[in-house]
């Protein structure tokens, strides 16, 4: 039995936490204190989620053995920062986020027995209150993100993912995280700003404009040294969008309720990425600012 904290009190975190807490101990690091049940509810079953919670300020130094920190993109740097004094001298650092950050400075700061992890995964679910819905089981995907953990990656996937619905190793996790941010940039922001269904976006009329996102993607992808078909792109947004036809996406979610997107780690990402390297993605550009407009709207 392994001790895991989580970062965060979040739909993902709490997902884990319940498949986890099976096996290991776990504690929530929280940003209040605050004695929580957390639940855990499918169609069929609704339990607790045996787990303890800190704050940061309650954890010594050096005392985290595993920490996985599933945060929006736009969180990630910040709390890498914040925990990495509280990670143990060999500790694992396992990140799990949609979208692109770039943590490559994070990741250089840590110790040279520290590990760190990516766990890429499609497992669906939303919070109400304190309990956290499970609505889906998508592939999960676990590998190492430097050179430490590619030691280690099969032995922490076999100790704590190996019993996930789905979930399997891959030594180069950068051509998955590739393919799922390609996926998200085909189904979310179009269904957030056409606030449709993701299996609405099967439609025709959406067909031209998907096709030359993946496109884009897939030669900024190429810039940086990861080949993907664009075949392959196109097919799995139109697979995902089938698998997720009656889901309403993260960012139409988020949009909806008036919640910062992470579209800044999705478009924003290949933006970012094409202006350094000459290469012109105008369908990315367009829905980046549609997206930013469309929140700095329902701000104010
Ligand atoms: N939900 C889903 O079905 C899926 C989500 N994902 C991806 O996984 C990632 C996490 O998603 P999700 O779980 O939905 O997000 P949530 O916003 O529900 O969870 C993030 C949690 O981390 C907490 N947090 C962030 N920063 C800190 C901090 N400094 N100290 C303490 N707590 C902190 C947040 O608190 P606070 O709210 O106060 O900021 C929140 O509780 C995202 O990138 C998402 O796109 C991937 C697949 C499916
Ligand atoms: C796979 C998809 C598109 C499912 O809705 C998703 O990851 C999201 O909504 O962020």
């Amino acid at each position: 039995m392994a001790n895991i904290h989580i970062l965060g009190e979040g739909a993902i975190g709490l997902l884990l936490a319940q498949h986890l807490s099976q096996s290991h101990q776990i504690t929530l690091i929280t940003r209040n204190k605050r004695a929580a049940t957390y639940r855990y509810q499918t169609a069929s079953i609704q339990q607790t989620i045996p787990c303890s919670t800190k704050t940061l300020a309650e954890l010594p130094a050096s005392s985290i053995d595993t920490l996985i920190i599933p945060v929006k993109a736009y969180q990630v740097i910040e709390v890498l920062r914040a925990l990495r004094p509280a990670l143990s001298k060999n500790g694992a650092l396992i990140l799990s986020h949609n979208g692109m950050v770039d943590w490559s400075g994070e990741l250089a700061a840590l110790e040279k027995t520290q590990s760190a992890y990516f766990l890429s995964t499609s497992i669906a679910g939303y919070k109400v209150a304190d309990t956290v819905h499970h609505t889906g089981q998508g592939a999960t995907w676990f590998g190492p993100l430097n050179s430490p953990a590619e030691c280690h990656y099969q032995r922490v996937f076999s100790q704590l993912f190996s019993t996930f619905e789905n979930a399997q190793t891959t030594f180069d996790i950068m051509p998955t995280l590739w393919k799922k941010l390609a996926v998200n940039i085909a189904i979310n922001p179009l269904s957030a700003l056409e606030q449709v269904a993701n299996g609405q976006l099967r439609q025709p009329k959406y067909a031209a404009q998907i096709l030359n996102l993946m496109n884009e993607v897939q030669l900024v992808a190429a810039s940086t040294g990861v080949t993907l078909a664009l075949s392959e792109l196109v097919t799995l947004a139109y697979t995902v969008m089938a698998q997720t036809a009656n889901n309403r996406s993260s960012m139409n979610q988020d949009l909806a309720n008036n919640r910062r997107t992470e579209i800044d780690a999705m478009c924003g990402y290949i933006c970012e990425l094409a202006a350094k390297q000459n290469i012109d993605v105008p369908f990315n550009q367009q829905l980046l600012e549609e997206v930013n407009k469309r929140w700095q709207l329902a701000r104010q």
